[in-house]
């Protein structure tokens, strides 16, 4: 996502969620929020709205951040805008009359633009949207509103907040924002865990998620497909660096163990390498369609976009033309099991053929599992290959700490290979890994929330068409919660007598997977993933800095996660020759 911030997987693409769960369809009355904070004289307002639009169409930033290009808008452009922005002013003039009795006790904010609200400062500012979240911090404290066009950002830093909120009130924050029509063509309508409101449909599809595919049984069936993609993941790094003197790239090669992991459980056979990377082509031409647009934030620019529209149905078509084959593929070897020999015993999509969901009558339809699968795809792939990525950057910045882990992993195992039932037997490891996850969360947002009904948080009001963002790097580095909260050191969990519940239930200190009602349902899963891939990967080579003796950078930038912003390239030395 490049600058934007578009999260992680949701129902076309969950992760990043912090704004594409997080947009909503044009409603009248939200386009009156303006008026609530920025107290304009009713008669200034036309005028105003006038020169911000205007103001809006020759700034180029503006377009470059939302992936808008003004080339793909009609030549008419600037006409239609000034047409639309004269309605939109007679109107707001209209409306503006009857909208003071509606004032909401927001919280504060830095003071926007009517209309776009804090939207223009963000684009201009050129920084990450986390970034510009970070930088607000100091002046505006644990709760504070941006107001991005039509959509208010309800944006929480402070871990009692946050408590407050996702455990003690956790079902009336439990639900998710309205979304955008792009959105809704990926998530078919909304049918998928991550993006479905706090209801039946959510609570049907989580729990068949949960209990018939990631409970800790049904982990363990797929043993075998997790220690092949580790041999194969060993195997590559190993090949690359023969070919590249000994340099490899980090992220590229855990990403691809990973989905390679998530494939097989999905749908139920292992694919070649060809397969795999058609399929991941198709499931990252979705996420780059669901960046944020500008017609996200401001609905009533939607006619603009036809273009952007059309784009996106045929990017939906390729999705699911390329994705039916294999669930049609999986039906036929469910029905003559055995048959197939690359076929596994049992996959997501067993249980999401004859799925009851309730308050429906029939079972998903080939697009809606479509949607269930990308979920299961896109959720688990970048979070978990961007941990590792981060995780393997401190190691090799803390050779002490690479030292001391090597140690522990050869004292428990000697010569064999690290085994998923060694991990718990590795208490330097684990503390490794929730370091990481403390230090580098892999979204610095999780997926917005939204309420149930009004409410207020902290003595400020949260109305049901606010995004609830949780903001997750000023938890995780909090100096109230942490000491020395810049430094990695996984030595705070074992003798500094630090600790954090990861859950958050007995209070929240860092949440790399959310907290409540909604937390990561992959939170087992990914744990087992991240430390055994790290473990082999330790367990087999020796990792150092390119070109050696290179200070690395560590600072993120956004794609579908936060990652590296330089892409981590290392220079790898078999421990044993
Ligand atoms: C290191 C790996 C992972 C991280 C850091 C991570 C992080 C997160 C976060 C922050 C959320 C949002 C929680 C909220 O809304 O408050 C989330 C939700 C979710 N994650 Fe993960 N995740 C990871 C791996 C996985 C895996 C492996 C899967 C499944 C295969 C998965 C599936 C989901 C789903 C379905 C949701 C939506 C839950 C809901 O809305 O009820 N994630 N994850």
């Amino acid at each position: 996502m490049s600058n934007s911030n578009t999260l992680l997987f949701c129902s076309g693409g969950i992760y990043e969620r912090a704004f594409i769960g997080s947009t909503c369809n044009f409603k009248l009355p939200s386009i009156l929020y303006p008026f609530y904070t920025y107290h304009l004289t009713e008669t200034s307002f036309p005028l105003l709205s006038l020169s911000i639009f205007s103001l809006l169409l020759h700034t180029s930033q503006m377009a470059s951040f939302f992936t808008l290009s003004t080339a793909s808008l009609s030549p008419y452009y600037h006409i239609l805008f000034s047409v639309l922005a004269l309605v939109i002013s007679g109107l707001l003039f209209l409306l503006t009359r009857k909208s003071k009795s509606r004032r909401l006790n927001l919280p504060p904010g830095p003071p926007g633009w009517p209309i776009v609200g804090n939207l223009f400062q963000v684009a201009r500012s050129g920084k990450p949207f986390f970034v510009y979240v970070n930088d607000l911090i100091p002046k505006y404290g644990s709760i504070f509103t941006l107001k991005m066009g039509t959509r208010n950002l309800i944006i929480l830093t402070d871990p009692k907040l946050v408590h407050e909120a996702l455990i003690e009130k956790g079902p009336l924050y439990a639900s998710r924002p309205s979304e955008n029509p792009t959105r809704n063509i990926f998530s078919s309508n909304k049918f998928s865990v991550n993006a479905s409101l706090y209801g039946p449909v959510w609570r049907s599809l989580r729990r068949n998620m949960v209990q018939n595919m990631l409970s800790s049984s049904r982990i363990k069936e797929f043993h075998s497909v997790r220690n092949k993609a580790m041999d194969t993941l060993i195997n590559r790094l190993s090949s690359e660096a023969e070919n590249n003197s000994g340099v490899v790239l980090v992220l590229k090669n855990a990403r691809f163990a990973v989905f390679c992991i998530l494939l097989a459980m999905c749908f139920g056979f292992e694919m070649d390498d060809q397969t795999v990377e058609k399929m991941d082509q198709i499931l990252k031409s979705v996420l780059i369609i669901l960046n944020p647009r500008i017609d996200d934030f401001l609905p009533i620019l939607s006619p603009f976009f036809s273009k952007q529209r059309k784009r996106a149905l045929e990017v939906r078509r390729e999705q699911v033309e390329f994705i039916v084959p294999f669930i049609e593929k999986r039906k036929e070897a469910i029905l003559s099991l055995g048959s197939d020999k690359s076929a596994t015993s049992f996959s997501y999509l067993d249980t999401l053929f004859d799925l009851k969901v309730d308050g429906r009558k029939s079972a998903p339809t080939n697009e809606e599992l479509v949607t269930l699968c990308s979920e299961f795809l896109n959720g688990g792939t970048d979070t978990t290959a961007t941990a590792i990525e981060w995780a393997v950057a401190q190691l090799i910045a803390n050779p002490r700490v690479q030292t001391k882990l090597f140690g522990e992993i050869k004292s428990l195992v000697g010569e064999r290979k690290v085994e998923e039932k060694d991990v718990e037997k590795m208490p330097y490891l684990q503390a490794v890994v929730k370091e990481t996850f403390r230090k580098h969360p892999p979204t610095s947002f999780t997926l917005t929330h939204a309420v149930m009904e009004p409410t207020s948080l902290g003595g400020y009001d949260v109305p049901t068409n606010a995004n609830v963002e949780i903001f997750l790097p000023a938890i995780g580095e909090n100096p109230k919660l942490w000491s020395n909260p810049e430094k990695f050191d996984p030595d705070r969990f074992i003798s500094g007598g630090e600790e954090a519940d990861i859950t958050g239930v007995t209070g929240v200190k860092m949440l790399p997977f959310g907290v409540g009602r909604r937390i990561c349902p992959g939170l087992g899963m990914a744990t087992i993933h991240v430390h055994l891939m790290l473990a082999r990967m330790i367990q087999e080579f020796e990792w150092s800095a390119y070109p050696q003796g290179k200070k690395l950078d560590f600072t993120g930038k956004l794609e579908f996660t936060v990652v590296m912003n330089e892409p981590l390239q290392a220079l790898i030395k078999p421990r044993v020759e």
